[in-house]
């Protein structure tokens, strides 16, 4: 009885929630990034609250550990990896190292099953300056080969590589939350459009070098940009020149576009809350977030009929978990999903 009372309460919350309105709400164009919508979390009122914060802030992690030097990675709780962009003496620019590190790590950390969220930010002054100048004087601006076409097409090659760098974030299955404080330049801004989840502090900017670098047109960031803050007056233009001129956008218009979904007073408070938000995020079920990431990419870039098919086919297996039921028995007996041990995935 108790199993038929629980199983139907389950059914009725299922089809009060069915996952096409989640589609329908993602291919709405509202404005909104997918990625920013609060179904990566409880979804609901209000989706976490920092003050109440009981985990420890990660702090400075003590820096890269081989076989990394540009990226320190920690567990500051379990199941959340902390990703820390580490070369303050140089503003965390993106040097040959980082671009081939973030590939190696990121491959790694989507098929660890003790890591089912990231929080992305940078030590020292600001989150980054963008591209090592110093090492793209030799990489991209001297593209080797005998001809136009062989120059050309190496140097194809080498942009697909920098693309990877942050593709890699996009297609990992486990949710990143990037945490901005400070400057946040060029390439910076591509990092973090590839994230699920962008908080900043309240002295955090933001800029596309682009046109200064008269490079007209940046190596992936004009693909997701457009996704993130629309496709729209606000990345050419915002309320006033961005993409066109490399103006510096500030947190306020960070958020009131849509960049980023909340500003926080200082970094301390921000890593705070990013650590809270992961610690609710690792809490939940590994097969419903990590479904709900993969599926939420899809219907971005896809329409809502494909949207619909690709999920049926996702869920005839997914909703086959038993993170399902645990998850209605924990809900109905008004207890956190914290509480429930979900097998690794
Ligand atoms: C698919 C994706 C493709 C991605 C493409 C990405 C493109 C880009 O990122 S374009 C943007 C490139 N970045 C810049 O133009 C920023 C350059 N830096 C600055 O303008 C200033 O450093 C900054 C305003 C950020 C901070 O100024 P501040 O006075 O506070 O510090 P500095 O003394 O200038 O810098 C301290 C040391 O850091 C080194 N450094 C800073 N930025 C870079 C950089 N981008 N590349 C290499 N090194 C950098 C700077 O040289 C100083 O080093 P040192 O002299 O040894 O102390």
């Amino acid at each position: 009885l108790r199993l038929g009372a629980v199983t139907a309460r389950l059914l009725r919350h299922l089809l009060l929630r069915p996952e096409h309105v989640v589609l329908r709400y993602c291919n709405l164009k509202c404005g909104t990034p997918v990625s920013q919508h609060s179904f990566l979390s409880s979804a609901g009122r209000s989706w976490w609250s920092p003050g109440q914060a009981v985990v420890r802030a990660a702090a400075s992690s003590g820096g890269p550990r081989p076989p990394y030097t540009t990226l320190a990675v920690s567990q500051p709780q379990q199941f959340v990896t902390h990703v820390e962009l580490h070369r303050p003496e140089k503003l965390n620019a993106m040097s040959r190292a980082f671009w081939r590190e973030m590939v190696e790590l990121f491959s790694e950390l989507a098929g660890n099953p003790d890591c089912r969220v990231v929080v992305f930010s940078g030590a020292g002054k600001m989150f980054t300056a963008g591209i090592d100048l110093m090492d793209m004087a030799s990489d991209v601006l001297q593209p080797v080969g005998e001809d136009t076409a062989r120059i050309s097409w190496n140097l194809r090659k080498k942009i697909a590589e920098y693309q990877e760098t942050f593709s890699v974030i996009e297609r990992c299955p486990k949710p990143v939350v990037v945490a901005v404080h400070g400057a946040c330049i060029g390439g910076g801004v591509d990092l973090i459009t590839a994230c699920d989840i962008r908080l900043c502090t309240q002295d955090a900017w933001f800029q596309v070098k682009v046109s200064r670098c008269r490079r007209g047109g940046f190596m992936g960031g004009a693909s997701r940009n457009p996704q993130v803050n629309g496709n729209n007056q606000k990345i050419r233009l915002g309320k006033g020149p961005l993409a066109l001129t490399a103006r510096k956008m500030f947190a306020d218009e960070a958020a009131s576009s849509g960049l980023v979904s909340r500003v926080f007073a200082d970094k301390e408070a921000m890593m705070a809350g990013a650590m809270e938000l992961a610690g609710e995020i690792a809490g939940r079920s590994p097969v419903g977030v990590q479904g709900t990431k993969v599926n939420l990419l899809y219907s971005r870039d896809h329409s809502v009929a494909e949207g619909l098919d690709y999920m049926a086919s996702w869920n005839m297996s997914m909703l086959q978990t038993e993170d399902l039921m645990k998850s209605a028995q924990a809900a109905l007996e008004k207890k956190s999903p914290k509480t429930v041990a979900f097998s690794k995935l």
